[in-house]
């Protein structure tokens, strides 16, 4: 008897192990670890989808094994190496076993189920997503044959004898897409089929790609630049672990434009060479059309690229394009982490300190963790970089656990932009909206009068845009969470950027009826118009939330802002990372306060980040650049070391300050958060977590809270969380494992609980 072990599709905590399942005769050579089944589960004749997760003889379960009925796939869809990761990951994040199985999969692997038949409530289970066909043509006849019919035929059926031509010159040859030879002779499609019945040709369904980015894969490839010593340096250091399979860390801190890509493609360029795949993660807002652009110019088809922008069906497309081993390259965001390559020798993270990298939704990883996971697994080289790693990173290759490579030089030889701050306290501002300094004005018309471009950053979509009224101080909130509404001026509206919900701007005050509704507050859209009130000649071109939410308007807004058909860009943090425009001299920073306002240890790690990356943009060509910080904190130290690009000092700094709070890195910390949607239950509930953590975790561990959320109340729920922070908890993974387990906290009963190891913020 062969029995599969199986992780069914009910993610519950009763349910988060393999069962036992029957494998019947006629499924015997399909069923396999790593194939998506149909089994019957629970009591009734209830299908769903399940994992196999391993096979074996018999089976220690006394009552009736059922079989299971169908198999979904024809190749296994996870393999090993992703299977032992799915593992891993679900005790590591205190995740359901198959949450993380699904993580893994495009959305097009997901399966639904469906109805069948009106009258018996039959269902099937199906995959989401489906696999596109096109028809081609086949020449099925001898070249004689062809000649034969082409005399038979008569002459005025001019498109029959087209074809013939077509299929005598398609003998022995592949079949062509049937849409291609249609336009391209213009016969029309009843020919084909006409044809078709007199056994002329076959037309068969072949597999199509959607091919997001094939116009890339023909244009001429580039060729590897010269290195500077640097460069050199660095690839020397990683091409010998990629030769010799050494699972070695590296965090290559690089200044912006020292170069930092060329030394990953050319390294990517190694691993090849030697056979094995290469995969490449980059934070979703640096995935610009221009990072495609070079990847897929140096290595064309052999890449494949994952990130959320893609609809469903293309993602689909390059997954299997990958998992059958026809790219060997892999770009992506975060979820490309679990890209099924098959054989990696090099993974790069660019931007490793990007917050975008954790997912904020269970299972709630740290792509970093993964990524280490499988260099680990494949024994591969696992290179980190930035320009402003991590404290967490920087301080691992402090210790020698990580090492660290140098690039301070930009490949231009030129310094770093000299960057003024603009003390808003006293400054003399424009007369419309008061967002912007005479100083930075002058800079913009200058640069303008040049003919050079100008980068300005908001930090912060819209976030202190909103509505208030001078008399009595009512400010309009969001009725279902506890933040106040944002001022959408393209459409007239006040909108919840939590939970979406809309509506119409008041005129006249609700709470004491008068007319005096303002508007305060700086967004991305009231800085526009003040822009063009400035320079009404000027072309200015916004990147925000809201104009990028069209599939491709990202890089359309970059392209024409490329191409020179704009001077000025004004855009949210999404503008700092990556962008390469030779013709950008001058990058102003609208407000550089929003992070520093918040109780948040990781606010100044931030600010300094997010400073020295928009920095970067300025001056990466010929022509040297300038920036301009306008800031309520000239006193700040995060801004004013990056003022002097000084990540070393920050560094120390920084790690003196989170040494004195008890802060990561020198504690690993952990957040448990509770919410309901009514307030007592979610505080009564976290109440009595706390509880059993203190009384089963040492005395060295530090509890904080609990606490209510910082935005207590969002999509109608209440959020209570506690945060344990620890250097050596022996107890910490068996405590919370039996948390999850015993937790009477039922998604029934309307209780969310979320485990978040190494939680971004506190708050
Ligand atoms: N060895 C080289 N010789 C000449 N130019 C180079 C060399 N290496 C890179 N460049 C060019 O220098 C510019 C900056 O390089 P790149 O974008 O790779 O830097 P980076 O460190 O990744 O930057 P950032 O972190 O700011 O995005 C690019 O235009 C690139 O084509
Ligand atoms: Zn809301
Ligand atoms: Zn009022």
């Amino acid at each position: 008897m062969a029995y599969a072990r199986i992780i069914v599709d009910v993610p519950t905590m009763q349910t988060n192990h393999p069962y036992d399942y029957l494998i019947p005769d006629n499924l015997a050579d399909q069923v396999a670890p790593g194939k998506r089944v149909v089994v019957s589960f629970g009591k009734g004749t209830r299908q769903v989808m399940g994992m196999v997760v391993g096979m074996r003889d018999q089976t220690d379960f006394d009552g009736e094994v059922k079989s299971v009925l169908r198999v979904l796939d024809d190749q296994p869809v996870i393999s090993a190496e992703l299977l032992a990761l799915s593992k891993w990951l679900a005790t590591d994040t205190f995740s359901f076993w198959i949450s993380c199985l699904q993580t893994m999969l495009p959305n097009a692997l997901k399966t639904e189920s469906r109805r069948l038949n009106k009258q018996t409530d039959e269902t099937e289970i199906v995959n989401k997503g489906r696999i596109q066909t096109r028809e081609y043509v086949r020449a099925t006849k001898t070249a004689a044959d062809y000649a034969a019919l082409t005399t038979e035929t008569r002459k005025n059926a001019k498109n029959q004898i087209k074809l013939l031509k077509i299929l005598t010159e398609l003998v022995g040859k592949d079949a062509v897409a049937l849409q291609t030879l249609s336009k391209q002779d213009k016969i029309p499609r009843a020919t084909f089929t006409d044809a078709a019945d007199k056994g002329w040709l076959a037309i068969e369904d072949h597999e199509y790609y959607r091919h997001p980015y094939a116009q890339l894969d023909d244009l001429p490839r580039t060729k590897p630049l010269h290195f500077t010593d640097e460069q050199q340096r660095a690839y020397d250091s990683v091409s010998q672990s990629v030769d010799q399979h050494l699972n070695d860390t590296y965090l290559l801190e690089g200044v912006t434009g020292s170069g930092k890509t060329e030394v990953y493609l050319q390294l990517i360029a190694r691993t090849r060479q030697e056979g094995r795949d290469a995969l490449m993660l980059v934070p979703e807002i640096g995935l610009t059309p221009q990072m495609v652009k070079r990847v897929k110019g140096r290595f064309g088809s052999e890449v494949a690229v994952l990130h959320s922008g893609l609809s469903d069906g293309e993602r689909y497309d390059e997954w299997r394009r990958i998992a059958r081993g026809e790219a060997h390259i892999v770009i992506g965001a975060r979820s490309a982490a679990f890209a099924p390559l098959q054989n990696l020798g090099l993974i790069v993270m660019d931007e490793e300190h990007e917050t975008s990298y954790k997912q904020d939704d269970t299972p709630r990883y740290h792509a970093r963790d993964v990524l280490a996971w499988r260099a680990k697994y494949n024994h591969a080289p696992l290179l980190l970089g930035s320009a402003t790693p991590s404290l967490e990173s920087r301080a691992r290759a402090e210790k020698g656990v990580y090492k660290r490579l140098l690039m301070p030089e930009r490949t231009n030889n030129k310094p770093l932009p000299p960057v003024d701050i603009i003390d808003m306290r006293e400054a003399e501002v424009d007369s419309y909206s008061g967002d912007i300094s005479n100083a930075l004005t002058t800079a913009l018309q200058t640069t303008m009068a040049r003919g050079e471009q100008a980068v300005l950053m908001l930090n912060r979509r819209g976030f202190s845009s909103f509505v208030m009224c001078r008399e009595c101080g009512y400010v309009a909130k969001c009725p279902n969470c506890d933040i106040s509404l944002t001022l959408h001026m393209d459409t007239h509206t006040l909108r919840c950027h939590y939970c979406g919900h809309e509506e119409a701007i008041p005129k006249i005050c609700p709470s004491c009826k008068s007319r005096k509704i303002r508007y305060y507050g700086t967004g991305t859209e009231k800085v526009e118009q003040t822009l063009h009130q400035l320079f009404p000649d000027a072309g200015v071109l916004r990147m925000d939330v809201d104009t990028t939410r069209k599939k491709g308007a990202h890089g359309r807004i970059l392209k024409a802002f490329g191409d020179g058909k704009a001077d000025i860009l004004l855009g949210t943090q999404m503008i700092a990372k990556g962008l390469d425009f030779p013709n950008v001299t001058l990058v102003g920073v609208i407000n550089a306060d929003t992070a520093l306002g918040l109780p948040d240890f990781r606010a100044s790690e931030r600010t300094f980040q997010l400073l020295t990356q928009v920095s970067g943009r300025a001056g990466r060509a010929d022509k040297p650049g300038r920036v301009l910080i306008q800031t309520f904190n000239p006193d700040n130290y995060a801004i004013q070391l990056a003022q002097r690009h000084d990540y070393e000092r920050f560094f120390g700094l920084e790690m003196h300050m989170r040494h004195e709070g008890n802060y990561p890195p020198y504690y690993f910390t952990f957040k448990l958060t509770v919410s309901h949607e009514e307030e007592d239950k979610a505080a009564k509930a976290i109440f009595k977590l706390a509880d059993q953590l203190t009384a089963n975790l040492s005395d060295q561990a530090i509890i904080l809270g609990p606490t209510r959320g910082a935005i207590a109340r969002v999509k109608r729920r209440y959020y209570y969380q506690v945060v344990i922070k620890y250097k050596n908890e022996p107890n910490l993974q068996k405590t919370l494992a039996d948390m999850l387990e015993s937790t009477q906290m039922s998604s029934r009963s309307g209780y969310q609980i979320a485990f978040d190891r190494e939680p971004l913020s506190f708050i």
